[in-house]
């Protein structure tokens, strides 16, 4: 009789698992720790895919819900669907959060993504690259408390070098890679933040890559590039409404109109974690509210003076701050600064000119 041995070697081929809905969709151990199978049975976890007028547009595994437009809830939410009463539905806490200033005067905040594991923040090797627009990115990504890597594209056009050492200074905390955003070169060096259900978001100036590049992770195009947006005369978004995206690698691109119109408002730990040195230095200032200007006993002069900090990156904290400042500010407050307000205003549209 011979015998079988065949089970005791691994399988030489083994059938990869297909991989579920709501692994694609994005859910994590994260999402599932603060429900129980009980719940998720009665109420079905969907993940908000779309944000029109008249609702939010949810799936899950094998249901499509349409919630009522919930002030709570935002693209890339997770939420406990109740059939019933799908208004009643539950919104699971989120992994991180981008937001921006509501329009009109409120100091409220506008939710624009939720859950995005990794924002690739994306500049080209050529004019586009801009230390301080890069700084702002970085700034806004360490807020919604998001993972920030810099892609630099456009590399097979120019020689990289010099632009990821200036990029790689903002901060220790953020990757820095060059590449040609089109062909085979971004799965294979993106492939680490591609795993199936993670959630990824591109941030950048129209033209540096963005579409280029998640056409590329598809393998199919999924959004326009710009030659052939430039071709439709009804403009941006002819394609499709959705902002969250499955991509045949079972991760998501989250792209919402907001997210490319992210501005500072509330963003004083983000500004903090790009310019860590200097706002340790500030806080050593002999006076609390110190301009860094003419005060006795300014740490962050004295640090200028010694060279320890540099003159143009000091500049740039100062003038993010400002904008921050600016822009988190009610109508009120500002009418009430009455001249500086008007002086502020006219500098703020200045540099944002220069921008
Ligand atoms: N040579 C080269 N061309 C690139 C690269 N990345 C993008 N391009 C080209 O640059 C143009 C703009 O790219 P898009 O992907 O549309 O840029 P985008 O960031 O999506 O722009 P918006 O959709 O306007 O925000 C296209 O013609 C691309 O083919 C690159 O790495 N190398
Ligand atoms: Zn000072």
């Amino acid at each position: 009789m011979t015998r079988d041995y065949s089970q005791l070697f691994p399988d030489a081929a083994p059938t990869p698992r297909p991989l579920s809905t709501l692994r694609q969709l994005g859910w994590q151990p994260f999402f599932a720790a603060q429900t129980s199978i009980d719940e998720m049975a009665a109420h079905p976890p969907v993940r908000v895919v779309a944000q029109h007028r008249s609702g939010m547009e949810a799936t899950g595994e094998a249901i499509t819900a349409t919630l009522p437009p919930q002030a709570e809830a935002t693209v890339g939410d997770w939420l406990l669907f109740d059939r019933d009463d799908p208004a009643r539905s539950r919104l699971l806490d989120r992994r991180s959060l981008f937001q921006r200033r509501a329009p009109g005067t409120t100091r409220e905040h506008q939710r624009i993504a939720a859950n995005v594991d990794t924002a690739f923040i994306v500049s080209s090797c050529n004019a586009d690259f801009n230390i301080a627009r890069l700084e702002r990115y970085v700034s806004l990504v360490f807020e919604a408390e998001v993972e920030a890597v810099i892609l630099l594209t456009k590399a097979d056009l120019a020689d990289a070098d010099g632009f990821v050492a200036d990029a790689a200074a903002i901060s220790e905390r953020v990757l820095v890679l060059a590449l040609d955003a089109r062909g085979t070169e971004p799965a294979v060096t993106l492939a680490p933040w591609c795993s199936p259900g993670r959630t990824l978001a591109f941030l950048g100036s129209s033209g540096v890559g963005k579409s280029t590049l998640v056409n590329a992770l598809s393998g199919k195009p999924v959004m326009a590039t710009g030659g052939i947006r430039e071709d439709d005369a009804k403009g941006r978004h002819t394609t499709s409404h959705r902002a969250l995206h499955i991509l045949p690698g079972g991760f998501c691109v989250l792209d919402t109109p907001g997210m490319r119109e992210l501005q500072m408002f509330g963003t004083e730990a983000g500004i903090a974690g790009v310019f860590e040195d200097i706002e340790a230095l500030a806080a050593a200032c002999r006076f609390n509210d110190c301009a860094h200007e003419t005060e006795p006993g300014c740490a962050v002069r004295a640090a200028l003076a010694q060279g320890e900090i540099d003159a143009p990156r000091l500049a740039r904290w100062q003038k993010l701050k400002r904008e921050d400042a600016f822009n988190s500010a009610t109508l009120s407050e500002r009418r009430a600064q009455g001249k500086a307000f008007g002086k502020m205003v006219r500098r703020v549209i200045r540099e944002k000119r220069e921008r």
